[in-house]
């Protein structure tokens, strides 16, 4: 796997616009690009002028208090007041730092200044009508606290706009966490490209609108940077996406088997359904002998093949045999009452045993609490985990939420561990892959969290995989496709309306 890389390991530069960068990765972008002959100065100031740009156009002219930090963040601040007061815009601007220990080009920005330089204070705050915060950026090494801590709560309190360059002080821009207090701003404007922290929950919360601003970087600094995340887009897997062929035939376009349960017979027909619409050739339900009729009678298009109650594992592993299956999904209502929970991880392990491509969700999952290692060792790359934080946290306990680490890093570890493609749900969802590559899935509008949508999307992966996508990208593309129906739809969404309006979705898609 790795289509998103090109032949280097390095993140293919189709997703050139799409790519995440560390704070880390910036600096080194920075770095590279005065290497390359722009000048750092330069690149401070379209920095502050695009910020300041930002402002002009979101914001009537009004009084603003600049609050300027002890690095480059505090530079580009000099830039936005400076460009501001060219503009007739009442500035005053809050200095905390050295002017000594700042770099040339933040100096040499900062004397621009025409303007007073105030200390930090929260007396400022009275006067002003817009906050810009440069206070910290890329840079910011540790929790914010003392006087800064209470500026920023002051100007929480103020409730007046704000708006953040590059990143609002106190967010980590790789991680998405806050480090101590963090100034909550209606406008970010970031440069280059996003950061992960501007996606990943709660950082998105806190950066409101967000902007991104080219600064006289030339993209070609990304081919060394080693980049391995990317924010979900079409960009990334449409050329790989199975479009309809004039001369296509059903049998070109794989065939899911599904494996149903006894009782919550809905889910796994959710799965069936949305895989049939995301264009999988045939697909099949496998459902215990007893529910065979509730089954068949609501499902026209899907084979349903009973399995006999005294031999079901057995049959199971007989269907596995027809090499015309060509990806499982287990798990939607597959159930783990009595018996059930030992079905369900004999299917699993059957389905990895030979090698078929899978999509293991919930009681799939469930199913291996007490052991996740029997899991991992049967996993090979052709396996996708679709846990939401819940059932994450059961097979990776030391990952979960409360772990204190970031999502994407307990994604991207839990990918590693495991060996398979880990879908991590939420708002923000995860897509890792066990060799590092991950992507940020950002367009999941609320009306996502509704009963059924996870065994929607397994079915919409699963179809996917079994017209010829690579896992990690089928995994992406029903991931963006799965919130981009649920946004076309709207308010009053069920589950069944995201097989349902899939293909107006689809339709745009071409
Ligand atoms: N290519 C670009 O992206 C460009 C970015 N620009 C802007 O530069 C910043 C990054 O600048 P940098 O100087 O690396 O870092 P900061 O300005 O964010 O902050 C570093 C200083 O802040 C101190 N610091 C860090 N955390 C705290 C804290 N919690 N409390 C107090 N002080 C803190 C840090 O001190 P150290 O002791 O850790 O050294 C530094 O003094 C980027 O975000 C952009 O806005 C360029 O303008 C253009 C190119
Ligand atoms: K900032």
């Amino acid at each position: 796997m790795g289509l998103v890389t090109n032949s280097k390991g390095l993140i293919d530069m189709r997703c050139d616009q799409h790519v995440l960068l560390t704070p880390k990765q910036m600096a080194l972008a920075d770095q590279e690009a005065v290497y390359l002959g722009v000048p750092a100065f330069d690149l401070m100031a379209a920095a502050g002028q695009a910020v300041a740009e930002a402002i002009m156009a979101k914001w009537t002219k009004r009084p603003v208090l600049v609050m300027a930090g002890p690095g480059n963040n505090g530079g580009d601040g000099f830039v936005i007041a400076e460009q501001l007061r060219q503009h007739n815009w009442p500035v005053t601007l809050a200095f905390m730092g050295h002017l000594d220990n700042m770099s040339a080009e933040a100096q040499a920005h900062a004397k621009a200044w025409k303007g007073e330089w105030h200390p930090l204070s929260q007396t400022l705050l009275n006067d002003a009508k817009l906050v810009v915060d440069a206070l910290f950026g890329a840079g910011l090494s540790r929790p914010i606290e003392g006087q800064v801590q209470h500026m920023l709560e002051a100007v929480a309190q103020s409730g007046l706009p704000v708006c953040a360059v590059d990143v609002p002080s106190g967010l980590d821009g790789a991680t998405g966490q806050a480090l101590g207090v963090v100034a909550k701003a209606d406008l970010t404007v970031t440069f280059f490209r996003k950061k992960p922290g501007h996606l990943l929950f709660p950082g998105r919360t806190f950066c409101g609108d967000l902007l991104v601003r080219g600064i006289g970087i030339p993209a070609k600094v990304l081919t060394d940077l080693r980049i391995q995340t990317a924010e979900n887009h079409p960009d990334l897997w449409l050329s790989d996406y199975p479009l309809m062929k004039q001369d296509g035939h059903k049998f070109h376009r794989g065939h899911v088997l599904i494996y149903g349960g006894q009782w919550m017979t809905g889910a796994s027909r959710l799965s069936a359904r949305a895989a049939q619409r995301i264009g999988a050739g045939l697909v099949s339900l496998a459902v215990p002998e007893s529910s065979w009729p509730i089954y068949a009678a609501a499902m026209l298009s899907v084979m349903v093949k009973p399995l006999a109650a005294h031999q079901s594992e057995h049959a199971f592993q007989q269907m596995l045999n027809d090499s015309r299956f060509n990806v499982v999904v287990i798990g939607p209502g597959a159930g783990l009452e009595g018996n059930d929970k030992h079905r369900v991880k004999h299917a699993v392990l059957e389905t990895l045993k030979c090698g078929r491509a899978c999509v293991l969700d919930a009681d799939a999952l469930t199913a291996f609490s007490e052991r996740p290692k029997a899991l991992f060792e049967a996993i090979h790359d052709a396996c996708i985990l679709t846990p939401h934080e819940g059932e994450f946290a059961r097979l990776f306990p030391h990952l979960s939420e409360q772990s204190g680490k970031d999502k994407l890093s307990r994604a991207k570890q839990a990918a590693r561990e495991s060996g398979a493609i880990v879908l991590l749900k939420g708002a923000d969802t995860v897509i890792a892959s066990p060799d590092g590559h991950a992507i940020i899935n950002t367009n999941a509008p609320a009306e996502l969290a509704t009963g059924g949508a996870g065994d929607v999307l397994a079915g919409f992966i699963a179809g996917l995989v079994a017209q010829g996508m690579t896992p990690f990208y089928a995994t992406a593309a029903a991931v963006w496709l799965h919130g981009e129906v649920a946004n076309e739809f709207g308010v009053g969404l069920i589950a069944e309306d995201l097989t349902d309006a899939l293909p107006n979705v689809l339709q745009q898609l071409k």
